[in-house]
């Protein structure tokens, strides 16, 4: 193995998450369930004040990072918090503030791509993949929703996820799920990840993928890897989205034609639409915040989960909500493809975007000179 190939497989991959939906939702829950998940690496970045004491409403955005270990890769994993929206007139003040944060991380590229001499360490900070967060009492999405949904999908993917799943019968998450699904695709044709704009168009996910040559984990977000590798979509299947760590290689797994590989992408967000959006449920807390004790009464494990008059749920079950294959979906199956999307589509719209605006106040500039200087000349 040569040394290029070791330096890629002992790399740490950068995957930045985000959480937005409004208040009360469950999102700091879920990001408190999604964390005990986690094999991390320093167990003391678990010791963050966000995740500690019992959970409360969300002031101000924050982040963390944690170094993970999943799938044998390194993962440099930050998920960002957001303040829950308000279905009122602050909403657009509130959603704002969001995609500013989502174009600020754009800026930071952009600053690091104009220097004469680029930082080959710099950090990767643009949002990868923001999942939105839906309120299950709601026969489908609010008109906030459909709002905060348009503006959101221009700037990063989206994940919409249905929250607080234990609340619904099956037959009330099925139909959620289809009423949600008819309001994005059929309804608003909001470009949700997953969902090309043109239906016919078989690749607008998985050709950012399959076009990029490099790796995936320097260089302020340019994707450079081969769409081939390990985190190409394999598999939307429950099994494989549970936390496993074994040490796989997959530096060497692109053995596949790029044409296969399309194929396979396609296969895998064929099915992935089948689930979208996913339905979650986030572990119970004590009045200290921290996990309820819940043991299996069939299996005597413990899991993590809610505790009913009637039963368990256990949040990784896939009988019982979207949880562990949305995991999966994040940390391995389709990483890559949210982060090339990002930085092929996304960053390229933005930076075009501001380009042409400089352009425009340039040339607005110029005409403004032109006109004083023949204004002068008539005095
Ligand atoms: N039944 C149920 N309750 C949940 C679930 N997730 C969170 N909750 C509860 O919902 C309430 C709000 O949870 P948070 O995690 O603070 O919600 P949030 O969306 O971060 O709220 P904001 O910070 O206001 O945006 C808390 O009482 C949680 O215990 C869930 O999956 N099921």
């Amino acid at each position: 193995m040569g040394p290029r190939i070791r330096s890629r497989k002992n790399a740490i991959i950068q995957l930045n998450l985000m959480v937005v939906g409004m208040t009360g939702l469950g999102k700091t829950s879920f990001i408190r369930t999604f964390c005990e998940t986690l094999v991390t690496r320093k167990i003391e970045q678990k010791q963050i004040p966000a995740l500690q004491g019992p959970v409360g409403k969300t002031i101000d955005s924050y982040s963390m990072t944690f170094d993970i270990e999943e799938e044998g890769e390194k993962i440099a994993l930050t998920i960002v918090d957001t303040p829950g929206l308000t279905d009122d007139f602050n909403l657009d003040k509130q959603l704002y503030e969001v995609l500013h944060y989502l174009e600020y991380q754009f800026d930071i590229t952009l600053a690091e791509e104009s220097k004469v001499k680029r930082n080959p360490k710099a950090l990767d900070n643009q949002i990868h993949a923001c999942l939105y967060f839906i309120d299950p009492s709601k026969k489908g999405l609010t008109l906030s929703d459909i709002r905060v949904l348009k503006k959101l999908t221009t700037r990063v993917n989206v994940i919409p996820v249905v929250a607080k799943a234990d609340q619904l019968t099956i037959s009330q998450r099925n139909s959620i799920k289809k009423a949600i699904f008819h309001d994005i695709f059929e309804q608003h044709k909001i470009r949700i990840y997953g969902f090309p704009e043109d239906d016919s168009d078989p690749s607008s996910t998985s050709a950012a993928a399959k076009d990029e040559s490099d790796s995936d984990d320097d260089l302020v977000g340019r994707p450079r890897t081969s769409g081939t590798d390990a985190t190409r979509p394999r598999t939307s299947g429950t099994d494989a989205t549970r936390p496993r760590t074994s040490g796989t290689d997959y530096t060497n797994a692109d053995a596949d034609s790029d044409d296969e590989d399309a194929a396979s992408d396609m296969d895998d967000i064929t099915v992935l639409r089948k689930i979208m959006p996913f339905s979650v449920i986030s572990y119970e807390e004590d009045p200290e915040g921290l996990p309820v004790e819940i043991v299996d009464p069939a299996t005597g494990e413990r899991l993590k989960g809610r505790q009913y008059p009637w039963g368990i749920v256990d949040v990784l079950d896939p009988n019982h909500c979207d949880f562990a294959t949305l995991r999966g979906v994040l940390l391995t199956t389709h990483r890559k493809i949210f982060k090339d999307i990002t930085f092929e589509k996304y960053y390229e719209q933005y930076r075009t975007e501001k380009l042409l605006a400089r352009k425009a106040s340039r040339l607005m500039r110029e005409d403004v000179k032109k006109k004083i200087l023949d204004d002068l000349r008539d005095l």
